[in-house]
């Protein structure tokens, strides 16, 4: 069975990209939300992009943003993906899909069965799924609050794309989040920091480490 891939997000110096790279991590996000203790600029993403060792995956990450906005990260962050984590619909989606050429990944927030209705529609325009846990609604941010979900929604679930979970995972507890969800791609951006927007180059090297070492990855059925 292959190996799990792992996508750190939230990167903001190069020390977390060294730490990610030594670690042996598939992504590296960049989190272009204002409001976001994550935040970097075009200007700032550019300098770690262009320093990433060659495979390394290098995801924007953007919540609802317009063209404009875009336009300024794409033309100066060297990019693989876009991580669309707002409300965008399946029809922004795909637009957005088509105006840069980039595979995109849509975020799911799941905190109920009904939330991943929406499955299908995005999984016809999108690259990738990422399954994130639903912020609340008085929630600052989006994502990236440290918040899990019931992972038994999941299980026996059929994808017609690539799918990543997130949601809370730490370097303790992702292991299971893979053995009991059977997901092949894990997101973390809290779980591997010292302080929110702070990361943590032993917990980033112990969380790889957890997500590739499991053996199996079968789902545990409900
Ligand atoms: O991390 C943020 O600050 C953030 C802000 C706005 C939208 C999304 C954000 N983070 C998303 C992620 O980094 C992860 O994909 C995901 O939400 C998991 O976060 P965490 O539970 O902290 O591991």
């Amino acid at each position: 069975m292959r190996e799990v891939r792992v996508k750190i997000c939230g990167l903001k110096t190069p020390q977390d990209l060294a730490a990610v790279a030594r670690a042996g991590a598939a992504c590296a996000g960049f989190n272009f939300f204002p409001k976001s203790p994550r935040y970097v600029t075009p200007a700032e993403a550019r300098a770690l992009a262009v320093a990433a060792p060659e495979g390394l995956c290098k995801v924007a990450l953007v919540v609802d943003a317009d063209d404009a906005t875009l336009d300024g990260i794409v033309a100066e962050v060297p990019l693989d993906m876009l991580q669309l984590h707002g409300h965008e619909t399946p029809a922004r989606v795909a637009e957005i899909k088509a105006r840069y050429g980039l595979p995109v990944m849509k975020v799911i927030g799941v905190a109920v069965e009904a939330d991943l209705a929406p499955l299908l529609d995005y999984q016809l325009v999108a690259d990738q799924i990422l399954v994130d846990a639903k912020a609340p609604k008085d929630a600052v941010l989006p994502g990236g609050n440290g918040l899990t979900f019931d992972w038994r929604l999941l299980v026996g679930r059929k994808w017609l794309k690539p799918w990543m979970l997130a949601g809370g995972l730490t370097p303790g507890n992702v292991g299971q989040a893979i053995q009991r969800t059977g997901a092949r791609q894990v997101d973390v951006a809290s779980g591997v920091e010292s302080a929110p927007g702070v990361k943590d180059a032993g917990r980033i090297a112990a969380f790889v480490e957890a997500a590739q070492g499991v053996k199996g990855g079968v789902p545990i059925l409900r």
